[in-house]
């Protein structure tokens, strides 16, 4: 990823140089006028140009033009100061954002932009709304920070959509909107989405005061009143993404574990409750309890790192092998736990076994070389009468006895 900064004055080039590098790892090109930065835009392909508004064979702005009309590269302005026509026509003609040099924050914010706009390149925002105007104009809003942007026509439309496409992280919905209106559409939407799943801010243009509330009350993260500057609008779209991250971060440190991302045990058990609350009638259900075999000997032997990159990788390929249609979890030490919903113990045996010989047969890559692992382990179904517990306690046994006769083996009743 390569940035280019155009700036006359080698001091701030050189803060902004070091804070790109140091904070984000892209390359950074410098060019202190306007013609040394036409020469880079030539032959370099630039994520983002950070410019200065006045330079000494440019000084209004000229450089703005060229990179978002003659490069088509998103344009960050920085400048000394603004008045408001000026600030009006680099917002006309589509800069991501203008940033006045006051201190040191100015530069940390650019910095901090730049990560999210690479960020938004992978982020899917739906906007619901009846009026194409406002629909175009919140999209070009949306496209100059560079999400990847969905529209729904209404509220029906926007389910469907929502339905239809994976991984949308962000709902910008009108309220007056025919059919099902914005607090419908965000009733029904946090019925299947939750706030770590998906942000919502509300739009409208009418003037009742006690609507931004009942937004909220309804679901939404924030809410905007139509008309709305620039600014605003970008400033509470960050802020919303940056608070469903954070959420996200918190998740994962809660559900997930540290070292091999596994799902933690208290997850687990979560997800076995919601399944069982969700399902229609009483459905098939196993579970298989895994231990690394002689794990100590490998910690002993090459160390606790080793020990660990092997846990890693054991963990990922039990991801690979099951996690995206059952829940792989790390019970502790070198103990996973594959919970089968739908397949009976003959059935999560059959997979588990398969698992455990092809495993045996490829070797971990450690930093002491390659390391041949395997594993014991013991399937057994849940009972709908006698539960999670039971079934864990049964798996333990088994696998106790698989140990016992010599390990590389997965016992099943
Ligand atoms: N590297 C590493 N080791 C861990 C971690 N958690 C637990 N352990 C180690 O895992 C080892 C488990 O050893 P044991 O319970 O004796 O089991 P084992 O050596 O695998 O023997 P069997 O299960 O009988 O085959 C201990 O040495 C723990 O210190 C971890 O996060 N990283």
């Amino acid at each position: 990823m390569r940035i280019l900064i155009v700036e006359d004055s080698d001091a701030v080039s050189k803060i902004l140089k070091h804070l790109i590098i140091q904070e984000l790892a892209y390359e950074v090109d410098v060019a202190p006028d306007y013609q040394s930065a036409i020469e880079l835009l030539k032959t370099n392909k630039y994520f983002v140009v950070v410019a200065d508004l006045n330079l000494p064979d440019a000084p209004n702005g000229e450089i703005v033009r060229a990179v978002l009309t003659e490069h088509q590269t998103p344009c960050i302005v920085l400048t000394g100061n603004l008045d408001s026509a000026q600030r009006k026509n680099l917002l006309k003609l589509g800069i991501v954002d203008y940033i006045l040099k006051e201190n040191r924050f100015s530069y940390q914010y650019v910095v901090k932009l730049i990560a999210r706009l690479n960020r938004n390149r992978d982020v899917k925002v739906l906007v619901a709304d009846d009026s194409v105007v406002s629909r175009k104009f919140v999209r070009a809003l949306l496209e100059q920070h560079l999400f990847q942007v969905l529209e729904a026509n209404d509220g029906a439309e926007a389910l469907q959509v929502l339905e239809k496409e994976q991984g949308i992280q962000l709902l910008i919905t009108d309220y007056n909107m025919p059919n099902i209106d914005g607090f419908e559409l965000i009733l029904r939407v946090r019925e299947n989405f939750s706030r770590e799943d998906l942000a919502i801010i509300g739009l409208s243009n009418d003037n009742n005061e006690s609507l931004s509330a009942r937004f909220i009350k309804n679901g939404a993260n924030d809410f905007l009143q139509k008309p709305f500057v620039h600014e605003e609008f970008h400033c509470r779209v960050l802020n919303t993404l940056d608070s469903l991250d954070m959420i996200r971060r918190l998740w994962e440190k809660a559900n997930k574990d540290y070292l091999t991302k596994a799902f933690t045990r208290r997850y687990f058990f979560g997800q076995y409750n919601r399944d069982v609350k969700d399902a229609k009638e009483p459905s098939v259900y196993s579970v298989a309890l895994l231990d690394i075999d002689f794990f100590k000997k490998v910690n002993d032997t090459y160390g606790h790192d080793v020990g660990d990159e092997v846990l890693i990788e054991f963990a990922k390929r039990l991801n690979q092998a099951f996690g995206q249609h059952f829940t792989v979890a790390r019970f502790g030490g070198e103990e996973f736990v594959v919970a089968f919903k739908g397949l009976d113990a003959e059935k999560s045996w059959t997979l588990i076994d398969k698992f455990r010989q092809q495993s045996y047969a490829t070797m971990i890559n450690t930093e002491a070389g390659p390391l041949e692992v395997s594993f014991s382990g013991g399937v057994a179904a849940i009972d709908a009468c006698e539960g999670i517990d039971s079934a864990l306690k049964h798996a333990d046994e088994l696998l106790y006895q698989a140990k016992q006769a010599g390990r590389n083996q997965v016992k099943v009743t």
